[in-house]
């Protein structure tokens, strides 16, 4: 029988006030121990939705000797008994898709419809999709001498620290608890400043199917909840989506513990369309791939276009009036395409990175309408921009916005767009549009980038493996390698049968 808190709520708002103040340890909603808290605001209409507690070291600490007095008993439980919890927190999380939708879009600003539903909707495919992998947790048995039988074994790390992003919060979260808490870690999760809602009421469903400390999550500030839970003694792996920048503070926090990190950086994403490339295919590919729904806040959005002159004009006039048809508006109507940016600071940075491609001497096609409607006069809604002409120097064609915002630039020669496109610090993913294979192949080995995908910008799905190189980040997640490399050591035992 579940309580009454597990019931499903649906208006969002109430739910936000029923998780203020809290965070969750050893599986119960608590205050913070100083009772701090800090505003978490609407960004479409720039109001409080709710107060979250404010963790600090002293929670750090409380939350990882919870997680680890859990471990041990977690990991000694069956590998498939882990699994099978780990699916149940997928379906309790499917029996409240709706209404982890609409908190994530209450307090992000994505839209429901095209954004936030979807993100909620791909939470139990992670879940389950990392629960039935449990009987993958196998070693190998190594020929070494004929006496002796030499075998791997593949053993938790201990206490996981996953400290999260808030573009797709639920789902990053969920990349890496899934794979952790199978491969028999317990977890605590940073969750980020402007979003700790939803991952909240996601980490309270699925503790109610988990044993108690296995599963932890955290709000508050990078420096003084983010840090501790890096520096702690007793978590051993950092797992983290978010800047670089904080990524190599992370990582140096990380050294020198000498604990494995697994990083998920940033990018600056290059589409490719070739002359033969289909047109309206290739329009679509760069609508879903800025990612104009999310106002461009995905680490992998095709922020650089480079389009062969003999379609440049026509591919501009083609997305500039897909993107004129969307709606902007409140992010809960179900009519809307683009909700908000997240945040003031983050809709500043994006106006200043288009007033500099301006300066620079770029052209910014401004697309779609703002909304008219003086409830969101204070919300962060920012149009699409389009910008051509841009000097190849330029910095909006190099570093990364998080924005609706992206460059087409013109091309003729392969070798020198091939060129173009790797001459970036980062190496996320890239895609190249084009009806002949061997471009596509060409393309494919030469571009440098943890992802390519040829003549389609699909949302990565679970069992493909995900990460960048370069600035991009280390490692990979999603599939079955992130588990086994990213969540375990291969411990080599030999049995001396002589
Ligand atoms: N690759 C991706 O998916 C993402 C990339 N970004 C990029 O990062 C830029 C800035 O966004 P922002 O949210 O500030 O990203 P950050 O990298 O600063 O934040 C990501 C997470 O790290 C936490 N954090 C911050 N400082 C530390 C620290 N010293 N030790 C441990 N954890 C820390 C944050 O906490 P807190 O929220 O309190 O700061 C948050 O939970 C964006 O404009 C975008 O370019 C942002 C989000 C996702
Ligand atoms: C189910 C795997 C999805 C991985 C893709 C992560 C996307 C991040 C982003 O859009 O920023």
């Amino acid at each position: 029988m579940r309580s009454d808190d597990l019931a499903p709520v649906l208006d969002p708002k109430l739910l936000a006030k029923a998780l203020s103040g809290k965070l969750l340890i050893n599986g119960d909603l608590v205050p913070a121990l100083s009772g701090k808290t800090f505003p978490v605001v609407n960004p479409a209409t720039g109001e409080q939705i709710a107060d979250a507690a404010l963790g600090e070291a002293a929670d750090v600490a409380k939350a990882a000797e919870a997680a680890q007095a859990a471990q041990k008993l977690w990991a000694a439980r069956p590998a498939r008994e882990r699994g099978k919890l780990v699916a149940a927190c997928g379906q309790i999380l499917q029996e409240h898709q709706e209404e982890l939708g609409r908190l994530v879009a209450l307090e992000t600003g994505k839209a429901l419809r095209t954004e936030s539903r979807v993100e909620a909707s791909v939470l139990a495919d992670v879940f389950t999709f990392f629960g039935g992998l449990a009987p993958e947790l196998k070693g190998e048995s190594v020929p070494f001498n004929p006496d002796m039988l030499t075998v791997t074994i593949h053993e938790p790390l201990g206490v996981v620290g996953a400290i999260i992003p808030w573009n797709v919060p639920m789902m990053l979260m969920a990349l890496k608890i899934a794979p952790a808490l199978v491969a028999g870690n317990t977890v605590i999760v940073k969750s980020a400043e402007e979003a700790p809602l939803a991952v909240l009421r996601a980490c309270q469903l699925m503790a109610s199917v988990l044993p108690k400390g296995t599963l932890n999550i955290l709000s508050g500030f990078g420096p003084d909840c983010g840090a501790p839970l890096v520096q702690h003694p007793a978590v051993r792996k950092v797992t983290f989506t978010g800047s670089v920048e904080t990524g190599k503070i992370v990582a140096r926090a990380a050294a020198d513990k000498l604990i494995p990190v697994t990083l998920e950086l940033g990018g600056k994403s290059p589409m490719i369309v070739c002359a033969d490339a289909d047109l309206d295919r290739a329009v679509a590919g760069a609508i879903a791939g800025v990612r104009f729904t999310r106002q461009g806040q995905s680490c992998t959005a095709a922020s650089r276009i480079y389009v062969h002159a003999d379609l440049h004009d026509a591919f501009i006039a083609k997305l500039t009036a897909k993107v004129n048809e969307m709606k902007m508006g409140d992010p809960l109507d179900e009519a809307t395409d683009i909700g908000t940016i997240i945040s003031k600071d983050q809709f500043d940075k994006v106006q200043n990175y288009v007033a500099i491609g301006e300066a620079e001497g770029g052209t910014a096609l401004r697309c779609a309408q703002m909304p008219k409607e003086a409830a969101l006069a204070k919300g962060f809604f920012a149009q699409p921009v389009v910008f051509t002409g841009l000097p190849a120097t330029s910095r909006v064609l190099r570093e990364e916005i998080f924005g609706p915002v992206t460059c087409i630039q013109p091309w003729t020669d392969f070798d020198a767009v091939i060129a173009a496109a790797n001459d970036s610090d980062y190496g996320l993913a890239a895609t190249i549009w084009t009806k002949d294979l061997k471009t596509a192949l060409d393309a494919s080995r030469r571009l440098e980038a943890g992802l390519v995908q040829v003549n389609q910008n699909l949302v990565v799905q679970p069992n493909i493996s995900y990460g960048g190189i370069k600035q991009s980040g280390l490692g990979k997640e999603a599939s079955l390698e992130s588990m086994l490399e990213h969540f375990t050591h291969k411990k080599t035992v030999i049995l001396n049968m002589t």
